[in-house]
């Protein structure tokens, strides 16, 4: 297929289906909300009351083209593919297909998280078909009451999906996920898995007669009804006459299957998408699904150009990408970008130092270093979820107790005080008494910030001593064994590293979050050693590497990299590109 290159700035020809491919801040988001504004100018098939599909992966990606279409907005319907899905198909029609799948419509009121409960599980086993197929030791009182057999069980069922298979989407269950440690397989699959999974969809009907659609079952349902009631593509195609999609690269087969039906007759498709940042694959994302993506008559355009970063930042982006070279359209030259070696908050203090006033955003790879960030902390980041860790095996009462009160003083030390006294009294719900509660609560609240210093970096034992003495004298006492080991080897902070507070901090954010965003000076963390790969030998056929790409894609004026360590090679290597500083 022949490929045109055109600026973000171009128009074409809005009654062809095409496919935008560009870099990041090559102005994909910019051309959209221009090409949305010509359509809405200038077709002539859009009458009174038709309108614009915009679809895009994320509900910030929303909000920024609502923003950027200003007045235009009653025309175009600007939303998630599930958003979309749900209001246009499965709202409106889904009383067509209930009693196929025991669908309580009466009470179906938006999508959900999957979450699953010992209530729906039991009530599942109970009535299983093969229930009498159960047998030591998977019996059903040792998947229910086995606690490790339980939570098997429910990692088991959380990785219930959807998959197209052909023309038909089928529910699919990882057997892999039926552990209770990643590395603990725990049910077999001849004894166990087998015999319980003809009733897979049972279980999701539990949830149905209730009324609860899970988000993937949006997808279900909605390619179900419109296979089953064509008319229903026909309706969408009268009433969308142009279905666009940003970040088309994230999309999941099931996504592009529904797609492709709608692209049939008058609707005009066009996607828009990067392949170097694809970065949703755990959620179903098939980086193929959009250098493959073709629809009769298709145009395809490749944008070049950077508008977003200086020079020297597009520079370091060229380096690590090999299949588009970005042409830096700003063309200011900048400073050159710096990879600090050595501890995170020294490099967060360095970076900070040279914005001056300037808001400075860290974006990183995983939750606990964000929590790091936030919370400057002095430590390094475990490789293993150590409050995982800690949930196995700990005693669910004390490990109840303990991780309320890390949560509690996390929120009071980001000053989250409101939220911290909430969480302090959960721990102390036997007094009944809502004042003399929250009056306890915050007593010791206050006493635990104010040791902090004192405990933060000592074992989780020390803590765990100073909330029996003070705070739970009833929590159950802890004297010995593995479990106490734990609590010996690893301190307050590498603990709390894994307690999310969900206390969003602008400044600091997973590189997930910031996808679609931009900031002017951005620090982009490294945790380990061997990630100074990510830089030495970039490979974006790999999905790490793009989460990282995608990363330092986000600043526009100052790019600063942290790594724990680099060796004298390292450096002479990437001297060209950064100034490096120990
Ligand atoms: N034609 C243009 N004129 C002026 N500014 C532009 C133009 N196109 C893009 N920009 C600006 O360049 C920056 C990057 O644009 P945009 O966010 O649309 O890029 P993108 O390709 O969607 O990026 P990414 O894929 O990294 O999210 C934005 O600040 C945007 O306002």
């Amino acid at each position: 297929m022949p490929v045109n290159f055109i600026t973000s700035n171009d128009s074409i020809d809005i009654e062809l289906p095409f496919k935008v491919k560009a870099g990041p801040g090559a102005g994909k988001t910019h051309w959209l909300v221009n090409h949305i504004k010509k359509v809405l100018s200038t077709s002539k098939r859009m009458g009174s009351y038709r309108k614009i599909a915009c679809i895009t992966y994320t509900n910030t990606a929303v909000d920024t083209i609502t923003k950027r279409l200003d007045t235009s907005i009653d025309r175009v319907e600007i939303s998630t593919i599930h958003s979309f899905i749900y209001n246009n198909i499965v709202r409106p029609y889904l009383h067509f297909i209930a009693s196929q799948y025991d669908f309580n419509v009466k009470y179906l009121d938006g999508h959900d998280e999957h979450f699953i409960s010992r209530t729906y599980v039991k009530e599942w086993i109970d009535g299983h078909q093969n229930l009498a197929q159960l047998r030591n030791p998977w019996t059903r009182n040792q998947l229910l009451r086995l606690e490790n057999n339980y939570k098997a069980l429910s990692n088991w069922l959380y990785s219930i999906d959807y998959q197209i298979n052909g023309n038909d989407l089928e529910i699919t269950v990882d057997n892999s996920k039926a552990a209770y440690d990643p590395d603990k397989p725990r049910l077999s699959k001849q004894n166990c898995l087998d015999i319980l999974v003809p009733g897979i969809m049972d279980y999701k009907k539990i949830f149905w007669r209730k009324g609860r659609l899970h988000h993937e079952d949006v997808l279900f349902f909605g390619y179900q009804l419109i296979k089953q009631y064509p008319f229903i593509i026909s309706v969408l195609q009268a009433k969308f006459p142009y279905f666009f999609i940003d970040e088309f690269q994230d999309t999941s087969p099931v996504q592009t299957a529904i797609v492709r039906l709608l692209a049939q007759r008058e609707t005009v498709v066009g996607v828009i998408g990067d392949k170097a940042q694809s970065i949703y694959s755990f959620q179903g994302a098939s980086v193929g699904d959009f250098e493959h993506f073709s629809l009769p008559g298709q145009q395809e355009f490749v944008i070049q150009d950077n508008r977003r970063s200086t020079n020297e930042i597009t520079n370091v982006l060229n380096y690590l990408r090999t299949d588009i070279t970005q042409n830096p359209l700003r063309n200011v030259s900048g400073e050159k970008p710096i990879i600090f070696v050595g501890a995170k908050e020294q490099a967060y203090a360095d970076a900070k130092a040279i914005c001056g006033a300037e808001v400075l955003v860290t974006l990183s790879r995983d939750n606990p270093t964000v929590n790091a960030m936030k919370r400057l902390y002095n430590v390094s980041i475990p490789t293993e979820n150590l409050l995982d860790k800690l949930f196995d095996k700990d005693n669910p009462d004390r490990v109840k107790v303990i991780v309320r009160c890390i949560k509690a003083v996390e929120l009071g030390y980001e000053k989250n005080f409101k939220e911290a006294i909430k969480e302090m009294q959960k721990v102390f719900v036997n007094i009944t008494d809502k004042a003399a509660r929250r009056k306890t609560a915050f007593h010791q609240l206050s006493k635990l910030l104010s040791e902090r210093s004192a405990f933060a970096q000592e074992s989780l034992y020390k803590f765990y001593e100073l909330v029996k003495a003070n705070i739970s004298s009833g929590m159950p006492t802890l004297t010995k064994g593995a479990i106490k080991q734990f609590y010996d080897t690893n301190t307050y902070e590498q603990i709390a590293l894994f307690v999310d507070t969900d206390n969003d901090v602008e400044e600091c954010k997973t590189i997930h979050k910031a996808k679609g965003d931009e900031f002017e000076n951005v620090l982009v963390t490294m945790n380990n050693a061997q990630d100074i790969r990510y830089l030495t030998s970039p490979n974006l056929g790999a999905e790490e590497h793009r989460v990282r790409y995608v990363g330092v894609s986000r600043a526009m004026q100052r790019l600063f990299i942290n790594l724990p360590a680099l060796t004298a090679a390292e450096e002479l290597s990437l001297s060209g590109l950064f100034d490096i500083r120990r």
